[in-house]
């Protein structure tokens, strides 16, 4: 198996070109972030050249404080396809192949509307990008739009895109809906990109409800070959907690 860095809780006490070298130093074979904009695109596509490593995905940014997104926000339109905007110009200024676009807190048919139009408009926009949604869990992220997979199935298939794809988080997916082994089966024609950390805690991947040798192998048998997002919280220093991959890399 391949392993993909998450910069978003990865070396976040390091720049984040530097945290890109230092992934690369430990041996991931991408990286992925959250929000990269207080970078310049030139000094992340720098550090991507330099190690060769490819950024797999980046965010569409978050909103104001306490806002996780917009694009399912009634009335915040023009804000969220600006926002959609930036996060296609600074994926295709760095060669990062995936945007995931962030629904916000909202709930209700006019939300889905709303969320609908917008992930047509970033699928048209950038019809070379994957575009991603993602459920994330209740706990975490209480009142968001998206929190089931079925639910992000549904407007998958509504919305008709080839490059609209599901954000397989397994930590969020594992609180929210379970049944991980036969979900990956059936959604992997829409999967577009696969994270993990244990649960409940959202650390290492090497212990806790969800055995993550297992999910290697699942995804193994289902010829997923592309890098899993690791989007865990290190307890200390990231390069201390990196016991975990030999063993799955090995899968
Ligand atoms: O799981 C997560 O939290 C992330 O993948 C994300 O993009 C939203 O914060
Ligand atoms: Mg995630």
């Amino acid at each position: 198996m391949q392993f993909s860095a998450n910069l978003g809780f990865l070396w976040t006490d390091l720049a984040l070109p530097d945290a890109i070298r230092a992934a690369a130093a430990a041996g991931f074979d991408a990286v992925e972030c959250h929000w990269p904009y207080e970078y310049a695109p030139e000094a992340i596509a720098a550090a991507l050249a330099e190690t060769g490593l490819a950024m797999l995905g980046l965010n569409t940014h978050r909103g104001q404080p306490g806002e996780n997104g917009l694009s399912a926000i009634p009335g915040r339109e023009a804000e969220a396809r600006a926002e959609i905007d930036r996060a296609i110009a600074y994926a295709r200024a760095i060669g990062c192949k995936a945007v995931h676009v962030m629904a916000g807190i909202a709930q209700g048919d006019a939300a889905e509307v709303v969320f609908l139009a917008n992930l047509d408009y970033a699928c048209k926009t950038a019809p070379e990008l994957t575009i991603l949604i993602e459920p994330l869990n209740n706990r975490d992220a209480p009142g968001y739009f998206l929190s089931h997979s079925d639910q992000a199935m549904r407007l998958i298939g509504r919305a008709g895109h080839p490059n609209l794809k599901l954000m397989f988080d397994c930590y969020h997916l594992q609180i929210m809906d379970g049944d991980l082994t036969r979900r990956l089966q059936r959604m992997m024609p829409v999967i577009g990109h696969v994270q993990f950390a244990s649960v409940p805690d959202r650390g290492t991947p090497d212990h806790g409800e969800l055995d993550h040798r297992h999910i290697c192998k699942v995804l193994r048998d289902l010829g997923w070959v592309r890098p899993v997002g690791a989007e865990y919280k290190p307890v200390g220093p990231t390069g201390d907690s990196l016991g975990w991959l030999p063993e799955l890399r090995a899968i």
